[in-house]
């Protein structure tokens, strides 16, 4: 197993670009089941999600075109078979996002439940709800949901009891070929399904009211193959900027967007962050000065990320002051908590809420990634850390965030792997 080794070394100070967002290409990706012709996607992020998904796509018969700077093309007609076995699943959570493609595409899909993981339960009842809304048959059996339709699905209002990006992402997909209009109440608002949304356009869709918490699917008989480029990651640009502030540095983030993280950036300023941004880009800059502690709610989009609070951890972790961090989407999603005390931090947890009191200086240590996001905080905590960290079981790290190591070097970060 790979581990990363830092040592802190005062301010990040430099530029790095953003990635191709996983969270909307691996949806994307999915929905190349969908067309009768090849589908190409350009801006794909180099990381091992994106593998599994290939792979998965694979298993079901598709064979990539890798084209040249991350595009891939991909053709749906080339679907053998329609099941995404444990073993894929297992490795990936967002495996589920084969369901609602293959089962409006070709009647049947028998798809691994993705179970637990680190952060929490998260169950798909709410996509097994809506197919099943929407006419299907759906067995859980042996640890598999067995999805069957005969003809196409059909159209029909579904009420997402909770907002949820892949479940709506799922039904989005599988209302593009249903027969009549579907309409999504509550719908997950996230700039990922919105990305999601516009190649499904491409492909012929007809959708309107994405990126508001109703959209309307009429379906369709056919989608065709399109070209789509995969919108950059506002988690890792997020994280690049935290670097910023943890460490009292300036970073400028290339090929991003600032209208993607508008709940973010406003708390980096709260925490003393100069923030400037231009078209495709964005830059903090903390002056040399220490961060002031911020208060974080996570809630759906437009409010703060989930996938930003580990980090935001670290933030205050350093800070001047105290927080509370509150996780609200997530019932386990503070494992990061125990590794950064165990760094220096003064951290207490009371139920969905961190209570994170800043010390000066932390201090390195061994510690160990949990998930993706809590390994991001770790490494961006040591950073600022005085001496040495190493950071285990980084595959975590490497699903989410492309050449994190080379990334974090262009901002003068003392880091490097070492291979296991
Ligand atoms: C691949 C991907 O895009 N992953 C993102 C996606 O995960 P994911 O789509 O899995 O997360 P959801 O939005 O579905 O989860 C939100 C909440 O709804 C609950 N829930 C969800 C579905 C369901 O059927 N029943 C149910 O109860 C979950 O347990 C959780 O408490 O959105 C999360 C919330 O922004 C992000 O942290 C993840 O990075
Ligand atoms: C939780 C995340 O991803 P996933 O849903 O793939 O586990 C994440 O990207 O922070």
């Amino acid at each position: 197993m790979d581990k990363l080794i830092i040592t802190g070394n005062g301010p990040a100070d430099g530029e790095v670009w953003a990635s191709g967002a996983k969270n909307a290409a691996l949806p994307i990706l999915c929905a190349t089941l969908l067309a009768e012709e090849p589908v190409t996607i350009g801006n794909l992020p180099h990381l091992q999600d994106i593998t599994t998904t290939l792979e998965l796509l694979g298993h079901l018969g598709l064979e990539p075109v890798m084209g040249e700077k991350m595009t891939i093309q991909l053709n749906g007609a080339q679907v053998r078979h329609c099941d995404a076995p444990y073993e894929l699943v297992k490795k990936m959570r967002a495996s589920i996002l084969v369901l609602g493609p293959l089962l409006a595409h070709f009647g049947h899909a028998d798809v691994s439940l993705p179970g637990g993981c680190a952060i929490g339960s998260r169950p798909v009842d709410l996509h097994i709800r809506g197919l099943e809304a929407m006419g299907a048959e759906i067995r859980v059996e042996g640890g598999y949901i067995r999805a069957r339709v005969d003809g196409r699905l059909r159209g029909g209002t579904i009420f997402f009891d909770t907002v949820t990006v892949t479940g709506t992402e799922n039904l989005l997909m599988a209302a593009t070929l249903a027969e009549g209009t579907t309409v999504l109440e509550n719908a997950a608002r996230e700039p990922e399904v919105v990305d999601l949304a516009e190649c499904l356009i491409a492909m012929g869709a007809k959708i309107r009211g994405h990126g508001s918490d109703t959209i309307t699917i009429e379906g369709v008989e056919r989608l065709h193959g399109c070209y789509h480029d995969v919108m950059p990651d506002r988690i890792e640009t997020g994280t690049f900027l935290v670097a910023a502030a943890v460490t009292r540095g300036r970073v400028r983030v290339r090929r991003t967007r600032a209208d993607l993280l508008e709940a973010v950036l406003a708390k980096l300023e709260e925490a003393g962050a100069t923030i400037t941004s231009g078209d495709d880009w964005i830059e903090a800059d903390m002056g040399g000065r220490r961060p002031r502690a911020v208060n974080v709610r996570t809630a759906p989009y437009p409010a703060f990320p989930t996938d930003m609070q580990a980090q935001f951890v670290a933030l205050n972790a350093v800070a001047e002051g105290t927080a509370r961090v509150v996780e609200t989407i997530f019932e386990n999603r503070f494992m990061h908590v125990q590794e950064l005390n165990r760094m220096g931090a003064k951290i207490a947890l009371e139920g969905n809420t961190a209570v994170v009191t800043g010390v000066e200086r932390l201090s390195g240590a061994p510690v160990m990634a949990t998930d993706l996001r809590a390994s991001a905080s770790l490494v961006v905590a040591a950073m600022m850390a005085d001496g040495e960290s190493l950071v285990d079981r980084i595959y975590h790290i490497d699903r989410g965030y492309e050449c994190i190591e080379e990334k974090l070097q262009l901002l003068g970060a003392n880091i490097r792997r070492i291979p296991g």
